[in-house]
């Protein structure tokens, strides 16, 4: 059984079928990817583990409850921390801004901001966001406006906010679309300290194989909203249908 199970997930957009019987197991403590061509699925699919689109049929469940249903905040509360595919920061705030920001907002219904309830409590937070930023080594940029930042230093800190909450899935959509090969290969080198360093499952959609067979332990291919196969990296690579449907040389 998986830290997150899939069953039988249907999401139609009018005439379109986006998504079609989606099954998928992800194990606690792996590296999951989701791989496949242009509009098989895969951030529709990113959207409905996250609360923002419901699934027409099918469940959807994060260690052994549904979060079909729960607000974002919610699904948040229960472990499950997204990175965007553009970065949702506040370009006008800096860097160490964006990360306490967060922890001052009381969402009782509401979205307000509240003062810490102790001068110790807002040590942590000021202490634990500090911690976070050198973790993905962007200490120096604190007081920089965030939106001077490059794309991969967004991406960095947007992970920082992710976290800041500790979760213990982590969804990435393509974490390194658009960046040049060192920032792929500094966001590789991260994702794989980030997972030395504590007990948490990623799951990943990604283009770039070179990101793909560097961080997976296990490979689901979506073709046309429905898996094709899942399996080992080496597997994935050999796999003529594979090869067909998606990889063709890249691999
Ligand atoms: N909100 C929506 N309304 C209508 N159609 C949608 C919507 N979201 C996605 N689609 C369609 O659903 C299909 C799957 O799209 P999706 O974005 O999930 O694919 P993808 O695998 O993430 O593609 P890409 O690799 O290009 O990001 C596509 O045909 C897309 O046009």
């Amino acid at each position: 059984m998986g830290i997150l199970e899939v069953k039988g997930v249907n999401k139609r957009f009018g005439g379109l079928q986006a998504l079609g019987d989606v099954n998928l197991s992800v194990q606690e403590n792996t590296v999951h990817a989701i791989i496949g061509p242009n509009g098989a699925g895969k951030s529709t699919l990113l959207n409905c583990l996250v609360g923002k689109l419901i699934p027409d049929t099918g469940s959807v469940m994060f260690d052994g409850k549904s979060v079909l249903g729960r607000t974002p905040y919610e699904i948040n509360q229960m472990g499950i921390s997204r990175v965007f595919q553009t970065p949702e920061i506040f370009g006008d705030l800096t860097v160490f801004e964006n990360m306490v920001i967060p922890a001052f907002a009381k969402r009782d219904g509401a979205f307000r901001l509240h003062a810490f309830e102790s001068v110790a409590r807002e040590r942590e937070i000021v202490e634990r966001a500090q911690q976070m930023l050198e973790e993905v080594n962007m200490l120096d940029k604190l007081h920089m406006h965030s939106a001077s930042l490059s794309r991969g230093d967004k991406r960095r800190l947007e992970m920082a906010m992710c976290l800041l909450q500790e979760p213990r899935l982590l969804l990435l959509d393509e974490p390194t679309a658009g960046m040049a090969r060192a920032d792929t290969n500094n966001t590789i080198d991260l994702l794989k300290e980030i997972k030395e360093k504590r007990d948490i499952t990623i799951c990943i959609i990604e283009h770039d194989m070179h990101v793909v067979f560097s961080l997976a332990d296990r490979i689901t291919v979506l073709a046309q909203g429905s898996p094709l196969v899942e399996d080992s990296p080496e597997n994935i690579r050999g796999n003529p249908k594979v090869r067909e449907a998606y990889l063709g040389e890249a691999a």
